[in-house]
């Protein structure tokens, strides 16, 4: 299937020197909800505004929908939506005039209907006479994104669109996100919160110091990064570890009691309850007694914090692979 957005090389050396991207690659596949991921700085918000014309590359090429951003900059740009972190301007506007006036500068026709129905699906068309600046940060993030979508666009960036906001309009603009794409909207989307991610995405990629370390299917990574831990009770304290079971991945705590079992992951990435219950099946057979199993799959966060927490990003060559 043709990509919706094919970024080669992506590289941004601001004025003052400081490299934000170094030489970025990314394909965005049609109808997906991709998530990137990465701690402040990394360079998310420089990448997106690469695409959305408001940032400069030094280097690299950008083709959406086919064809080459910075040859067909204004047809291209008018089919990409962007909800940006914070809205700069408009606060003395009235929500509806606002959002209109956002349809109006793609050059499309206006449509009331439609904006009628945005405003409906984001709980504002109550709020439409009022002054932006008179509404909640929550309504204000929602106005961004009905301005976002006001002139229908195919490919939508959202920068990070549930920072601040509390949990219940997060789950609600989830909704709002999963239900763009049931239309067809392949959307691209910013974020700390993991949860997100691991809720919303299709694919997740992880950029660190402006460079992607690994791109995949969200359950892929999960699986082949995913680690088990448990930590297996014992009735008795065992001065060490059986035989039996001296082939797992197993650790004994100082007082005996506990025996903790780490693995799963990597090559043979989700097979750690397996071989959890291989563990116990051993220990029963060795009669050794256990009153409790605590079992935890590792999330997308701790694969996210491993990753961050590891060496320096590896060579464009080796990037997945090597980690
Ligand atoms: N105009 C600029 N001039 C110089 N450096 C800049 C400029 N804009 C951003 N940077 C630097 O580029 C790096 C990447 O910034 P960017 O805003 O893309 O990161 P981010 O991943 O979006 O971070 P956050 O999660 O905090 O929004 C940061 O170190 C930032 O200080």
């Amino acid at each position: 299937m043709q990509p919706i957005l094919e970024i080669r090389g992506l590289q941004k050396t601001y004025a003052n020197g400081f490299t934000a991207l170094k030489g970025v690659d990314l394909t965005i596949r049609k109808g997906e909800i991709f998530a990137l991921l990465g701690p402040n700085g990394a360079g998310k918000t420089t990448l997106i505004g690469a695409v959305c014309g408001l940032v400069r590359p030094t280097g690299g090429s950008i083709a959406a929908f086919g064809e080459d951003m910075s040859r067909h900059w204004r047809r291209l740009r008018a089919r990409v939506g962007l909800v940006p972190q914070e809205l700069a301007t408009d606060m003395f506007e009235p929500v509806l005039r606002s959002v209109t006036h956002s349809r109006g500068l793609f050059g499309l026709p206006p449509a009331p209907a439609l904006i009628e129905e945005i405003l409906r699906a984001l709980s504002l068309w109550d709020k439409r006479n009022e002054q932006i600046r008179t509404l909640s940060g929550g309504m204000k993030r929602r106005v961004l994104i009905a301005k976002a979508l006001a002139h229908e666009p195919e490919l939508l960036f959202l920068d990070e669109p549930t920072a601040g906001v509390d949990v219940e309009l997060r789950r609600d603009m989830w909704k709002q996100i999963a239900a763009l794409r049931e239309r067809g909207t392949t959307v691209i989307l910013t974020t700390h919160y993991i949860e997100e991610a691991e809720e919303m995405a299709d694919r997740v990629g992880i950029i660190r110091k402006g460079e992607i370390l690994m791109v995949d299917d969200k359950a892929a990574m999960m699986d082949r990064l995913g680690r088990t831990e448990a930590l297996i009770t014992l009735a008795q304290p065992l001065a060490d570890l059986p035989e039996a079971i001296a082939a797992y991945p197993l650790s004994l705590s100082e007082d005996g009691r506990v025996l903790c079992y780490r693995g799963g992951g990597g090559e043979g990435g989700g097979a750690g309850t397996s071989e959890v219950a291989e563990v116990t099946k051993e220990l029963t057979r060795a009669g050794i007694d256990y009153t409790a199993i605590d079992i935890h799959e590792s999330s997308l966060e701790d694969i996210f914090v491993n990753l961050l927490e590891g060496p320096e990003a590896p060579a464009a060559g080796d990037r997945g692979e090597a980690l």
